[in-house]
């Protein structure tokens, strides 16, 4: 069976990565690509390593009265970009947001894979998490559905890569002179991903209010994503581990580790890794995170909803190792 795909936004890192693991996918076949800036070009103008199938590909202007049909668009635009546009896709293909427009909208699953994959089954809007909200709930998901720490203290401290802010850049974007042998806070207090994070850490814990201080950091790496997270909770670094390990038995994608863990791990996969140590004398409970930003933080998730939706095994085109060293 082969399942049409459009990738919009394909020339930006997320697109990017979409194509990767849409061009390794064993049902889905890429037949359109859309963009602006990169509107006109081949795929092999700006992927030169695509394979010959896909080289000839156009990529479009984006104008969603001009798709083709297809079974499910991938959506990596500037958050901000795509709602307008969105809403006028056709209601028969399936959308997969990964930017930041649908994340709690009304008429859009709220795409975190991982927990509640039998929320995103049969829907066909799905908004896409967030990177840093993707490494900080897989962590905490199992902690708050066990009451092991409270939901209204919760201190955040992530670490990302540079292609977290995007080929186009964010605020937080530099250029290398700048970021190399750099460490760079940025968005304290305000950061867009705080909303999201206090409305699932709510739902996660049946309701009750969210308290966070959210900051992350960047780091002269490319991708990877690393929040160590500091809870209030009397439970030991046993019971924690215990926890995630009930919680996610029979996912493929969250590995629990006694060892903290490592962003070089998810490199290239959907893989999340989660870990915890805790000292119930002093009430504090360390729980930490680690995805790819651009797998399990956007493409990867993405495929991983995109099967959920289409009916697919969860792991269709993403079961690769992650890349190492
Ligand atoms: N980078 C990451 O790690 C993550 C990103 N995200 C989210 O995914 C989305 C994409 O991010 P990312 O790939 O990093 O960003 P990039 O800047 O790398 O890419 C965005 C792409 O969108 C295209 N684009 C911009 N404006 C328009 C428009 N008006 N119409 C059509 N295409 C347009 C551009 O294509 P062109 O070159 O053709 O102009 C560009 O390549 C964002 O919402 C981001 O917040 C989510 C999780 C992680
Ligand atoms: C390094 C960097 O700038 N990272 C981005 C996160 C990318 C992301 O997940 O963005 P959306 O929620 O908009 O999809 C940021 O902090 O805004």
């Amino acid at each position: 069976m082969s399942i049409r795909v459009g990738i919009v936004g394909i020339s930006g890192f997320g697109g990017g990565e979409a194509l990767r693991l849409v061009a390794g996918h064993p049902s889905f076949e890429l037949v359109h690509a859309a963009g602006e800036g990169s509107a006109g070009s081949r795929l092999e103008d700006r992927f030169p390593g695509v394979s010959a199938r896909l080289a000839g590909l156009v990529i479009e202007r984006w104008d969603p009265a001009t798709l083709p049909a297809l079974d499910v668009l991938f959506a990596s635009l500037p958050t901000g970009a795509s709602a307008e546009a969105l809403a006028r896709v056709p209601k028969a293909v399936k959308i997969v947001d990964i930017g930041g427009d649908h994340r709690y909208a009304e008429g859009w699953a709220y795409g975190l894979a991982d927990v509640w994959p039998n929320q995103i089954e049969g829907r066909t809007r799905i908004a896409n998490p967030g990177c840093f909200p993707a490494a900080t709930l897989t962590a905490l998901a199992p902690l708050l559905a066990d009451g092991l720490i409270e939901p209204g203290n919760i201190v955040i401290d992530a670490k990302t890569g540079i292609s977290g802010a995007g080929r186009g850049g964010g605020e937080s974007a530099f250029g290398f002179a700048e970021s190399n042998e750099n460490l760079v806070p940025y968005g304290l207090l305000r950061h867009t991903h705080m909303p999201e994070m206090a409305r699932t850490i709510e739902r996660l814990s049946g309701g009750s209010a969210a308290g966070l201080v959210f900051t992350p950091h960047l780091v002269p790496m490319t991708r990877g994503i690393l929040a160590t997270i500091y809870c209030r909770g009397r439970a030991t670094t046993a019971q924690c581990l215990e926890a995630a390990r009930r919680f996610y038995a029979g996912r493929a994608f969250v590995r629990v580790t006694d060892r903290p863990p490592q962003t070089k791990w998810a490199t290239g996969s959907n893989l999340a890794f989660v870990s915890y140590a805790a000292d119930p004398e002093r009430e504090l409970v360390i729980a930490m995170g680690v995805v790819d930003n651009l797998g399990k933080g956007a493409a990867g998730q993405a495929v991983q909803n995109a099967n959920l939706i289409c009916g697919l095994p969860e792991t269709a085109g993403l079961d690769g190792a992650p890349v190492w060293p």
